[in-house]
């Protein structure tokens, strides 16, 4: 897992969080701004939202930095990232968003989780959270990063924090929800933040 393509340093300064997603723009901002970066994210900018046409979470990451560093020339960031259950085979992985629906609805997206493990009287719950993180520079060259959080499903979803199918999802070793858990928890176990922590061992001096 996490197949750095090219190395370079990554230089504080601003950076294009390139997502839609205003939870994964929050999180990218409490992870990267104490690091010195200035995060802009593609929302702020009103950039295209491009199509995720690959197969792997770091594929459609590599897409989605791509598309922001042609259209603002800036170092872009970006994320994909996923629940895949066990007993579903991993879905809905890399169609995690695309189970919530349009106008996107994660309540939707958790019944119809919670929906599939009762059709096929699942016993297994577990699931885990992925994450790609992919920088790609002016230059042309690209790095990713993946992180990962194992946990269980529960059933009803509980809390009102984090954002997606958080609360549904309670991390191995914990007892609630991310959904109920205070951010700073959530950063220092998540997908997200096992990702940051490859790209900062890589990427920063
Ligand atoms: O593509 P961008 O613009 O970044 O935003 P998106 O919401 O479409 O993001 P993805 O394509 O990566 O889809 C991943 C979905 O998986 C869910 N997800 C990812 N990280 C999560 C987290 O930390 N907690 C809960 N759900 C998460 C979340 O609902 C996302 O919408
Ligand atoms: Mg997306």
């Amino acid at each position: 897992m996490g197949e750095e393509i090219t190395v370079r340093t990554l230089e504080p300064g601003k950076l294009v969080a390139a997502t839609h997603n205003k939870g994964k723009v929050s999180e990218l901002r409490d992870l990267f701004e104490p690091l010195g970066f200035i995060v802009v994210s593609a929302l702020d900018l009103d950039l295209d939202e491009p199509e995720e046409t690959e197969s792997t979470f770091a594929g459609n990451a590599l897409l989605k930095a791509r598309a922001a560093v042609e259209a603002t020339g800036a170092p872009a960031l970006s994320d994909d990232s996923g629940l895949a259950v066990t007993a579903l085979g991993g879905a809905p992985g890399i169609y995690s968003a695309r189970w919530a629906g349009e106008p996107r609805d994660f309540y939707r997206a958790m019944e119809k989780v919670e929906a599939e493990l009762k059709d096929i009287g699942a016993v297994d719950r577990s699931a885990k959270f992925v994450c790609a993180l992919a920088v790609a520079w002016p230059d042309g060259s690209e790095a990713v990063f993946e992180g990962e959080v194992h946990g269980q499903l529960v059933w009803p979803p509980r809390g009102d924090r984090g954002f997606g199918y958080d609360p549904m999802f309670v991390a191995d070793g914990e007892t609630i929800t991310f959904g109920e858990m205070d951010p700073a928890r959530k950063h220092a176990m998540s997908h997200r933040a096992a990702a940051v922590a490859k790209l900062k061992a890589a990427l920063l001096s």
